[in-house]
């Protein structure tokens, strides 16, 4: 109905014009009522209104004020992780749903070593939404893969600023997980070669001479190398490091700085560390764990349970099968997708037996934790590499 058509029925029909009157007076009513808090919002949805202040906030709350006339919604789920788990293809799946306002940058707010002011957190253009999209009962989300390798210094930051936040986690066999985080940084020329073969991580040490090194299994091999004469000169096991944990409860890897690690590809694939940060600190229900392999395989059905697991209603997904055997989105957000990629070489066999060995008892312990999931443990823990 145009503007001209609506205001010719009102002066031609009394009735409508009542009408018409009793909304008006409802609407500013309802403003009127709702004016402390600068906002309103004619909602089906129960939102809760916030003003943006701090520790006065939790996750899928809204604030909005009078010179804005939309809203700024934090968070109301956010995938932590795990680096190299697919998280970037699964915020493309995820972002593509009518109702999902995905923060397409790796927002990192939870785990920097100084961390910014929450005001800028809340206001990020990302979570913003219109007042029909709050009605609608839209969420935002933000991915940080950080959170989870970093989870000693994230996971009460997220506890203390927004303790509902519900938590996803995209889980990858810990010794494929690894070679695909040295490719990630080798691709990225952080992996250097000095002339007598020795590689390394490019760090605050890096030596004048040393060159790029090539992303191939024999540099991997040769990094591999190195990290099984750290765990001999430090007397170390799988075993030692989890047990070490489930004591200590420290974090591995306290680094900001990957390079200040320079086994954080090895490391990362700890998860029981990261599981028990959150394990302890939220309620098990807000811990969605996800695979992987079953995301490359059937990323479909991953979706559907993420969305009963966010209360939102299935959308559909049109994707196909591309030419290195992922499901990529159609369109032009199926462009984006990493599986379009040109595929790395495999690794060397004797490099994944050893850390399938190596990752042995974390996953063990992993499936103490975590017993539902048994059966996808045990296929990282007998599949041949
Ligand atoms: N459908 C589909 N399409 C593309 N990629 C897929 C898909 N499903 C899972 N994966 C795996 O995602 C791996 C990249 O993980 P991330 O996106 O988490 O990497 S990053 O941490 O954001 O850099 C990437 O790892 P590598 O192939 O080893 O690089 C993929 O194996």
């Amino acid at each position: 109905m145009t503007t001209e058509t609506a205001f010719r029925i009102e002066k031609k029909n009394p009735t409508v014009q009542g009408i018409c009157l009793v909304i008006v007076v409802c609407v500013t009513v309802g403003y009127l009522i709702d004016g402390d808090r600068k906002s309103f919002v004619a909602s089906a949805q129960p939102v809760q209104l916030i003003k943006p202040k701090e520790n006065a906030d939790d996750a899928g709350q809204c604030s909005s004020s009078k010179r804005h006339p939309t809203y700024q919604c934090l968070p109301t789920s956010l995938l932590i992780g795990v680096q190299k788990g697919g998280t970037g293809e699964l915020i493309l799946w995820l972002g593509s749903h009518p109702k999902i306002h995905f923060d397409p940058r790796e927002v990192r707010y939870f785990q920097t070593e100084q961390l910014e002011r929450w005001g800028t957190y809340v206001r990020r253009p990302a979570f913003r939404l219109s007042p029909s999209e709050v009605r609608g009962g839209h969420i935002t989300m933000e991915k940080s893969p950080g959170y989870a390798r970093l989870h000693c210094r994230a996971a009460p930051r997220i506890q203390l600023k927004m303790p509902s936040a519900k938590l996803i986690i995209i889980l990858r066999d810990p010794a494929k997980r690894a070679y695909s985080g040295f490719q990630h940084h080798c691709g990225r020329q952080r992996v250097m070669q000095k002339g007598d073969g020795t590689v390394y991580f490019k760090g605050p040490s890096t030596t004048l001479g040393a060159k790029r090194a090539p992303c191939t299994a024999k540099t991997f091999d040769r990094l591999i190398q190195k990290f099984k004469r750290y765990l001999i000169e430090t007397n170390r096991s799988g075993t030692d490091l989890v047990s070490k944990w489930a004591e200590s409860n420290t974090c591995f890897s306290p680094h900001d700085d990957y390079m200040e690690d320079p086994y954080h590809i090895f490391s990362t694939g700890f998860y029981p560390a990261v599981f028990s940060e959150y394990w302890r600190r939220f309620n098990h229900s807000q811990l969605l764990v996800i695979f992987s392999e079953e995301f490359t395989a059937a990323p479909k059905e991953v979706l559907y349970q993420i969305e009963e697991y966010l209360s939102l209603e299935h959308a559909s997904y049109e994707a196909h099968k591309n030419q290195n055997g992922f499901w990529v989105l159609d369109g032009k957000t199926g462009r984006r997708s990493k599986g379009n990629r040109a595929r790395y070489p495999p690794a060397n066999a004797e490099a994944m037996r050893f850390l399938n060995e190596f990752y042995r008892p974390s996953v063990q312990a992993l499936m103490k934790m975590l017993p539902e999931h048994k059966a996808n443990f045990d296929k990282w823990l007998i599949e041949p590499h």
